[in-house]
């Protein structure tokens, strides 16, 4: 057997580009994308001096100029900073777009995109929004005359039904967080731009990531996400991104982020240049324990929104337009003390908000993600109080599992499995009660 032949290390590692080996053809006309997704979240090009791997971090807020008048890339760290730009050419490859901006949180990232809109504009968004999303909005409805329309985004005819010609928006999720509500994204973009061409449709792209959607190819023109969330994956960076096909467009975001000053700074450019690279991997194991979760809790006779489950009312749609399911699911338990008692007796499971990162979380978004939305609404919106999301991360999954199932028999919710027997046994060795009073048959 002859050995693979290796390339040279001279072309390796000049990341000038001049020695590389000649690469495929770019396949997207709009990102110069040559490579499989996963290939390209690892590698980025720079023309680094020194040929660093790591793309150096330019913790400079200024930068010294050769004359008063010439003029030159960057001047001052606000309106650019070459640790910033690479991370925004590396997430335009990824994001499908042309131009990508970072700035300082996802919703530091919704902000700039609404700084789009005018007085008496109007926005069609979902009945199940992140908290802070639609606190943003509500702030913008009652402060700054723009018309906010919240309707159910899995039903293409209700939506249809509010857009018209002052739609200057659609806003969409999908998942949505934490209902995991599907939007048939073309669908919705046609129909919006149908009822007003120079509507924007905005996609927030948080619970999947760049890896697992790409709403720019389905007729979205701005997408947008909390890098807080999958992109960094650990839990250490806050974080937003934008990317967009329009140049004029890209432009319009771009002003307002140098004149309010929410780039993303250089430390943090440089730490989710560095997240993004293991993110295949990440999101690989993510969601295979997620989907070992939803089983195992659907097995338990809980009724469980994932899209990984084909139970999922919205199983084909989510499949027709996403590359997979993500990692974060949710389920009701009937009773909002039951569930107040799972999540505070998970151990292995964190109570936190937030998601897509490396270590597990459990919560109840009624009380925490969502908590701003106050009770009145969140009941009009069909919100249920005793919901439980769960963010899995990348533990071994059967330990994950034990401890779900040695919470949920705590806490009253099933009956002792024969298959949950030997972590409870290990559970009651180690001390901890367990207390199955009260319990429903689960399976
Ligand atoms: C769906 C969604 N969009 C946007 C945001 C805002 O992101 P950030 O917390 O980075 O501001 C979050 C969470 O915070 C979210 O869950
Ligand atoms: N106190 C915060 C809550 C942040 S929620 C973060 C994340 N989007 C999630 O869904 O868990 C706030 O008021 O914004």
């Amino acid at each position: 057997m002859t050995a693979p032949t290796k390339p040279s290390m001279a072309h390796k590692l000049d990341l000038d580009g001049h020695n590389l080996p000649p690469s495929p053809a770019p396949s997207s006309p709009h990102t110069g994308r040559r490579y499989a997704l996963a290939t390209e979240l690892v590698y980025t090009e720079s023309n680094d001096q020194y040929h660093a791997s790591s793309v150096p971090i330019y913790q400079s807020a200024t930068f010294k100029q050769t004359s008063s008048s010439a003029g030159q890339e960057y001047d001052y760290t606000r309106s650019g900073n070459p640790t910033r730009t690479h991370l925004e050419r590396h997430l335009a490859k990824i994001m499908g777009a042309t131009r990508a901006l970072a700035v300082s949180s996802g919703m530091g990232a919704l902000d700039v995109i609404t700084r789009l809109l005018r007085p008496g504009d109007e926005v069609v968004t979902g009945d199940d929004l992140y908290g802070g999303s639609n606190r943003l909005l509500t702030f913008l409805a009652t402060n700054s005359g723009i018309v906010v329309h919240h309707v159910d985004t899995t039903d293409v005819a209700a939506v249809t039904k509010v857009l018209g010609p002052k739609t200057a928006m659609l806003l969409l999720e999908t998942p949505t967080n934490p209902l995991i509500k599907i939007a048939d994204v073309p669908a919705l973009a046609a129909a919006a731009h149908a009822a007003n061409p120079a509507a924007l449709v905005a996609v927030d792209n948080t619970m999947l990531s760049p890896l697992l959607l790409s709403p720019l190819d389905l007729g979205a023109d701005i997408v947008y996400e909390s890098g807080t969330k999958y992109l960094s994956g650990h839990h250490d960076v806050m974080a937003g991104v934008i990317g967009v096909r329009d140049a004029a467009l890209g432009q319009r975001l771009y002003f307002p982020i140098n004149t309010s000053g929410c780039g993303l700074s250089p430390f943090d450019s440089w730490l989710l240049l560095r997240g993004i690279k293991t993110l295949g991997v990440r999101m690989e194991k993510q969601q295979s324990n997620a989907q070992r979760i939803a089983e195992f809790l659907e097995s338990q006779g809980f009724s469980v929104r994932y899209p990984g489950l084909k139970s999922h009312p919205q199983y084909d749609l989510h499949w027709s337009m996403a590359r997979g399911a993500g990692a974060v699911l949710s389920f009701e338990t009937g009773d909002v003390r039951l569930s107040e008692r799972i999540v505070e007796s998970a151990r292995l499971w964190a109570i936190s908000v937030s998601f897509g990162c490396v270590n597990s979380l459990i919560s109840m978004p009624c009380r925490m993600s969502h908590a701003s939305i106050d009770a009145k609404t969140r009941a009009e919106r069909k919100m249920p109080e005793d919901i439980i999301r769960l963010c899995v991360g990348i533990e071994d999954v059967d330990d994950l599992i034990d401890d779900l199932r040695r919470a949920l028999v705590q806490a009253g919710a099933v009956r002792v499995t024969l298959e949950g027997t030997a972590a409870l046994a290990a559970a009651a060795a180690g001390g901890e009660e367990v207390e199955a009073e009260g319990a429903v048959e689960g399976s």
